[in-house]
Formats: structure tokens, C-alpha cells, sequence
């Protein structure tokens, strides 16, 4: 496999004057932090791309990617806001001419079909989805309608639109959770799938209704499966950012169950480099997981976390609360990645460096972004002795001494 061409930025880069946030400003330099790394030859097939989900997490940070490496593309957000998006994080972009943002909800059939027409789209990233695991056990009806059903809505409304073939790639947005528990030896992308909870049930049929509209209407799709992603811009209800609120908040962190369940950690600019790689390198009818080399269990996220808000090891203890654990929750995800990697993709950013950079980001920014966080760490999780204070001396960097 011939190693990817990856060309410089663009000579005349996108206009960075005017770029502001709603809650106060941000220099192009500070966007570009929220961004990827790469840049390829732009596709002579794609032109205006719709992202579905645009203004949520990992969808975020792949507009602004696209947004701001690719003028050539229109790059247009489709997105419900609901809850866990926030336009704050795609606010930066609002200055560019290559952006634009409809507020819409995919369970509106006329307003899908409308943005497809009326800016011409001929590529498809669909990121939009309810995607915590825990709120799926207490309302898995809502990950099915919004999950598959929303999914199916717009294969139906893209199926109509191809009337001249205009979508060249549907880029669906699944998970590695399709496959359960995976912890013996790492999986590749033909592992049958042994979804275990309603979220990751709602995502394997998601992928079955786009492989079948593949087969029966012609869908040129290809498939995405994440590791975790985290970083700036990601709701308080994941671990990394809950544990950064709760300790704003000086409270414990909840440890569910041993704490010793392992998750892999993507920073959300490599996640973006990734699906800049499958947008274009991407090769249509295959699936390709996204794998981290940084797995770490609960309690050395919780730990490591605990060290930056500035606690010594002998606090740690203290500052931790063990909860009930899910009804089930799976022990890995082992994928393996070296099908992405072909296509020249590599992880760049550490769990270290991740980490401490969305430690700082969500110390300076979790009011502006969601002003309501404190709510979402009480909705997040149940039965938590959370009115507890984290009562340690910290060393003085951030966290009040709370005795
Ligand atoms: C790839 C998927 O990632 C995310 O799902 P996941 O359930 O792995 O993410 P969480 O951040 O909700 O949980 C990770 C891990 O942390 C434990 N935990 C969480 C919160 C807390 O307060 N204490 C904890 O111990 C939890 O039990 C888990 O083991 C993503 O949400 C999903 O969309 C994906 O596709």
C-alpha cells in the first residue's frame, strides 16, 4: 500500500477574521487547536457535505476539521441541539463561507429532504445519535427511534435524492461497541457482532439498515467504529469530562463497579484525522474500526485526573466513591486498526497529553458551554452519594480545599 500523499494546508488559508464564539471570542490559532492534523487532495466527487450531528461532540470536531482545511468543500451542520450539542462548538465557524449550520431534526422527513436539495449534497457523514450508554438502560425506546429509525429516515431521504446519483459517500458513524466485550485478542472489522446494551443494539441495527440500503438502493456507504472518543467540546455525562465537573464541583468520583473495566481513548484530533482519512481514502462497502494503543481502566482515568486537579496519592481514596455498577458493562473494546492504518492514519496526541489539554479545557470552559453541567452529572448516574464533598487539601492548584 503506497504511504498517503498528505499535502500542505491550502496557500490562502480560510478567512480567520470575524471568527468569535458566543461566549466571548476565539483567535484562529485557539480553533485550529480544535481541530485535526491532516489535509488531503480534496475529492473531485464531493463538494457539499452534510453532517448530520454536526454541533454534538465528534461530529464537532470533524466540521470544524473540515471546515477549516478544506475550503473547497461546503460544509453543511444539520443538528437538533438537543442537550448534549452546543453551538459553541461550532460557533467559531460561523465567519467562514464555506459554512453552514441548519437547525433540523432527522425524525423531519421534509426538512432532510430540503437541506439535501437546497445546498446539493453529494456526501453524507451521519453522526447524529443518542450515544451514552447509561441512559440507554433507562430509556432504550429513545436510542431506537433516534438511532435507526433516524438513521433509516435519512438513508430514505438520501435513496430519493439519488435520483442523479448525487451522494458519492455515505460515511456512517457507528462504534466499536457493536461488537460486545471484546478482551482476549484484538478484533478486526469481520468480528460477528454481540452487542450488549440497548445503545449498542440501536447502533448494529443501525448498520444493518445501511448495508442493506447499500445492497438494495445503491448507497455507496462505508462504516466507522470507534475507540472512545474524548477531549474539548464533549458533554459532562462521559467519564473524562463528568470527572473534571464533578471535581470542579468538589465531589467525589464515582467509580462504577471495580473500576477495573478498560476503555481506549481517542482525542477528539485524531478521531478527526480519522474520519479526514475515510472521507478520503475510505474505500466503499467496508467497514474500518478506529483503534487507540492508550487503554486504561476506569481507576487510573479517575486517578490520573485526580493528579492534574492537583490531589497527591495519598488523597486519592478519599476523593473516590464506589457506585453501583451497570446492568452490564462490557470489560474492552480490543479492536484492531491496522486496516485505518493502511490508509496512513496514526494516533499522535497521548492519553497524557489528551488528557491534561481537556483537564485545562473544561476548567476555563464547562460554564460558557453548558451552563446547566450541574444538572447533567445528576441525570447522568443514579443511586451516587454525590452530595458528598471531596474533602482533601489539594495542593493548591484548583480544587478548593473543601473542609
Ligand atoms: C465507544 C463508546 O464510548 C462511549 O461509551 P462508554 O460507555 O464506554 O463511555 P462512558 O464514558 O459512559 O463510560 C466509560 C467507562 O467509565 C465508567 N464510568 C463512567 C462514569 C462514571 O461516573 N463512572 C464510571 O466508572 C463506565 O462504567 C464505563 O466502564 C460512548 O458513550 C459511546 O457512544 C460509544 O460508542
Amino acid at each position: 500500500m503506497p504511504a498517503p500523499r498528505f499535502i500542505s494546508p491550502p496557500a490562502t488559508p480560510p478567512p480567520s477574521k470575524g471568527l468569535s464564539l458566543a461566549t466571548g471570542g476565539v483567535s484562529d490559532l485557539e480553533t485550529r487547536r480544535l481541530i485535526g492534523t491532516t489535509r488531503f487532495e480534496p475529492r473531485n466527487d464531493v463538494k457539499n457535505i452534510l453532517i448530520t450531528g454536526g454541533a454534538g461532540f465528534i461530529g464537532g470536531w470533524v466540521t470544524r476539521h473540515l471546515a477549516v482545511q478544506y475550503p473547497e468543500y461546503n460544509i453543511v451542520c444539520f443538528d437538533k441541539l438537543d442537550v448534549v450539542a452546543s453551538l459553541a462548538n461550532i460557533n467559531c465557524l460561523e465567519s467562514l463561507p464555506n459554512f453552514h449550520f441548519v437547525h433540523g431534526d432527522l425524525m423531519d422527513q421534509a426538512a432532510i429532504a430540503k437541506v439535501l436539495s437546497e445546498h446539493d449534497i453529494d456526501c453524507v457523514m451521519h453522526f447524529a445519535a443518542c450515544s451514552h450508554v447509561q441512559n440507554s438502560f433507562n430509556d432504550p425506546l429513545n436510542f431506537t427511534v433516534n438511532n435507526v429509525i433516524g438513521t433509516q429516515l435519512l438513508l430514505e431521504a438520501v435513496r430519493h435524492h439519488q435520483g442523479s446519483r448525487r451522494v458519492r459517500r455515505f460515511i456512517h458513524v457507528s462504534t466499536d461497541e457493536v461488537y460486545g466485550d471484546v478482551m482476549e485478542s484484538a478484533c478486526d472489522e469481520t468480528k460477528q457482532f454481540m452487542p450488549t446494551n440497548p445503545y449498542s443494539a440501536s447502533k448494529a441495527a443501525a448498520e444493518m439498515y445501511v448495508w442493506s440500503y447499500a445492497k438494495s438502493f445503491d448507497i455507496p456507504a462505508l462504516v466507522v467504529r470507534s475507540n472512545n472518543v474524548y477531549g474539548p467540546g464533549q458533554y459532562p455525562e462521559k467519564i473524562i469530562p463528568r470527572f473534571c465537573t464533578l471535581l470542579m464541583q468538589q465531589k467525589q468520583l464515582t467509580i462504577q463497579g471495580t473500576g477495573m473495566n478498560i476503555r481506549r481513548y481517542l482525542y477528539g484530533a485524531d478521531a478527526a484525522d480519522g474520519f479526514d482519512t475515510l472521507l478520503h481514502k475510505g474505500v466503499i462497502g467496508e467497514a474500518y474500526n478506529i483503534q487507540s494503543s492508550q487503554a486504561v481502566t476506569n481507576l487510573e482515568v479517575a486517578a490520573r485526573t485526580l493528579e492534574l486537579f492537583g490531589y497527591s496519592p495519598r488523597d486519592f481514596n478519599r476523593c473516590l466513591t464506589q457506585i453501583p455498577d451497570r446492568p452490564f458493562n462490557d470489560q474492552d473494546y480490543w479492536v484492531d486498526g491496522s486496516k485505518l492504518a493502511a490508509l496512513g492514519w496514526h494516533q499522535r496526541v497521548s492519553f497524557s497529553e489528551g488528557l491534561e489539554t481537556s483537564v485545562k479545557w473544561y476548567r476555563e470552559n464547562l460554564d460558557s458551554w453548558w451552563p446547566e453541567a450541574s444538572k447533567a452529572i445528576n441525570v447522568a448516574s443514579t443511586a451516587t452519594p454525590e452530595s458528598q464533598v471531596c474533602g482533601v487539601q489539594s495542593n493548591g492548584s484548583g480544587v478548593e480545599d473543601a473542609s
